[in-house]
């Protein structure tokens, strides 16, 4: 059965970095509200990157019911957990040393597989089966949120730019050696399973990324990596990012409100 087309993606900027970071934990929350009062949990992909610092909003915030998350990694650098490279440790850092989320609700690689990459992946695509396949029945994981950060080259998650990966349409999980960005091995989800997600939500600031965010969104025909994120409906996208890095987009912007 043919889908729907997607929505358009909803673009919210705002003037500083303070702004982004309360309207973004704003967001999730209500996500986080709908998705508990309808299942009684709130399944979230994180990024790594500049991604988890934006999302300081909600620490100490008192809404914010930790021991209803269940986090996944949207991407994953294939190192131990304890290397300065991993968006584990990066997560772990920055948010989940500071909050209450059951560690059992965490979902890291298994680094007893490091050195076989298939079978990491394989496993890490066991893990979102036994969070999704039984209890809602579909052929891809739906996600309450997945939060994504985008590159300088318009990557996203570990899905590059001419990579072969970007055509996966089957494997929830898939793996690479050959990632352009250190450290070469990675996991990824791949496309299938961010476009199942009910909300999307890329978050970007910084006038660095002021002629990537116009070529994403005013240009999505040149296909890069970040422009094919299109959730199938209901599913929604959004863009949380600073007037800094919108300066040159022509894309229309939506006020912020719930
Ligand atoms: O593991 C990774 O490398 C990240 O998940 C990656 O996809 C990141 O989100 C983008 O590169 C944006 O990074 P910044 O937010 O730091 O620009």
């Amino acid at each position: 059965m043919a889908h729907p087309a997607p929505h358009p993606p909803i673009l919210y900027s705002f003037p500083d970095a303070g702004s982004l970071v309360s309207s973004l934990a704003s967001f999730i929350l209500k996500a986080q509200k709908e998705a508990v009062e309808k299942k009684g949990r709130f399944t979230v992909a994180l990024s790594g990157g500049s991604l988890p610092k934006m999302l300081s909003g909600l620490i100490g915030h008192p809404s914010v019911k930790w021991d209803k998350w269940h986090v996944f990694y949207a991407d994953e650098r294939v190192v131990p957990l304890d290397d300065p490279d991993s968006n584990h440790l990066l997560c772990t850092d920055t948010l989940f040393s500071k909050v209450a989320i059951p560690p059992e609700q965490i979902h890291a690689i298994d680094t007893s597989l490091l050195d076989d990459l298939e079978e990491l992946a394989d496993t890490y695509e066991k893990e979102l089966i036994r969070e999704f396949a039984q209890k809602d029945a579909a052929r891809f994981p739906v996600f309450d949120l997945i939060l994504l950060g985008m590159g300088p080259d318009g990557h996203t998650a570990s899905l590059f730019p001419g990579h072969a990966l970007l055509a996966e349409d089957d494997r929830w999980i898939a793996w690479l050696d050959d990632s352009p960005k250190p450290p070469p091995k990675r996991i990824t989800f791949t496309y299938p399973v961010i476009n199942h997600a009910l909300r999307v939500a890329f978050v970007a600031s910084g006038a660095g990324k002021v002629e990537m965010l116009r070529t994403v969104l005013d240009e999505p025909e040149k296909g890069l990596p970040s422009s094919r994120v299109k959730p199938v409906s209901p599913g929604q996208l959004y863009w949380f990012v600073d007037d800094a890095a919108s300066a040159a987009v022509q894309y229309s912007r939506t006020a912020f409100k719930l």
